[in-house]
């Protein structure tokens, strides 16, 4: 049963399309997922959902959120840490921006496993995404050895303090963390709601101790790892949980509007 937290944070459910769905097929999945939750007759006000397409589709998903009034973010998948210039194939935060994003995913594990993106460049990233008015969704999280030796806390806060250096609150309170465990991506193997707890608390006591309570008790930290409508409402009853990044599943639907249903799973108040 999902228990009432302490501080409320407005949840997010974010669905991570990854390299999938072209600019037609946005918009189908787009305009069924928002009659969808429509139809549901359910209070969505108090939950907060967004799509993360890739680039090639945003100025179709804004067409249609825009023009159709939709109550739906969208946001990049990844944005360059440089606001325009002689970098091929890079994608500007304030491109992002003027097509009406509200969030891009910084240091998703697969950014920084395929494009070799450390702590410092994801760092950058963040820090581009705030220049432009952009939410960041920091992800941050351990692969299997990792968690194997017992490090995962060490290894996540790590990374999150790398990717804050130097910000202040108010930029730290613009900031969406993520924390994925690498090992629960894509796998089927969902992180248990104690393993998403121990180090989304974690998160927020690391910024606490960096810019004080008021931004850490304002933060909303997503867990993301094989996220499904029948795991969903317990990891969102963890106390320092406030959403879920969502990949597969959020291809689907049905499967991403139940998870943003997540409430009426098991009929509680998270
Ligand atoms: O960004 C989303 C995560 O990588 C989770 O993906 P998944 O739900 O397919 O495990």
């Amino acid at each position: 049963m999902a228990q009432t937290k302490s501080t409320p944070r407005t949840p997010l459910m974010a669905g991570n399309w990854k390299m999938n769905l072209d600019h037609l097929q946005a918009t189908h999945l787009v305009q069924k997922l928002d009659w969808t939750l429509k139809d549901a007759r359910h209070d969505f006000a108090a939950v907060e959902v967004a799509v993360l397409p890739p680039f090639t589709d945003l100025r179709s998903v804004q067409t249609l959120v825009q023009g159709d009034n939709l109550d739906l973010r969208y946001g990049g998948q990844d944005l360059s840490q440089h606001d325009e210039g002689a970098y091929t194939g890079e994608i500007s935060g304030a491109f992002l921006a003027k097509l009406g994003c509200t969030y891009v995913a910084v240091g998703h594990s697969e950014r920084r496993l395929y494009h070799a993106e450390d702590d410092r460049v994801v760092a950058a990233k963040v820090r581009a995404a705030l220049r432009h008015g952009l939410t960041p969704i920091l992800c941050v999280g351990e692969p299997l050895d990792v968690r194997q030796a017992g490090r995962h806390v060490q290894h996540v806060v790590g990374q999150l303090a790398g990717a804050l250096d130097g910000l202040d609150g108010d930029q730290v309170s613009r900031v969406v963390v993520a924390y994925e465990p690498v090992w629960a991506i894509g796998t089927g193997e969902v992180a248990t709601p104690q393993d998403a707890q121990e180090v989304c608390a974690a998160v927020r006591g690391t910024v606490r101790e960096l810019v004080g309570d008021q931004v850490a008790d304002g933060l909303r930290i997503l867990y993301g790892g094989s996220v499904k409508a029948a795991n969903v409402a317990e990891i969102m009853a963890q106390e320092d949980v406030d959403g879920a990044l969502v990949g597969g599943a959020s291809l689907v639907v049905d499967d991403f509007a139940a998870i943003c249903r997540y409430r009426q799973h098991h009929g509680g108040s998270a």
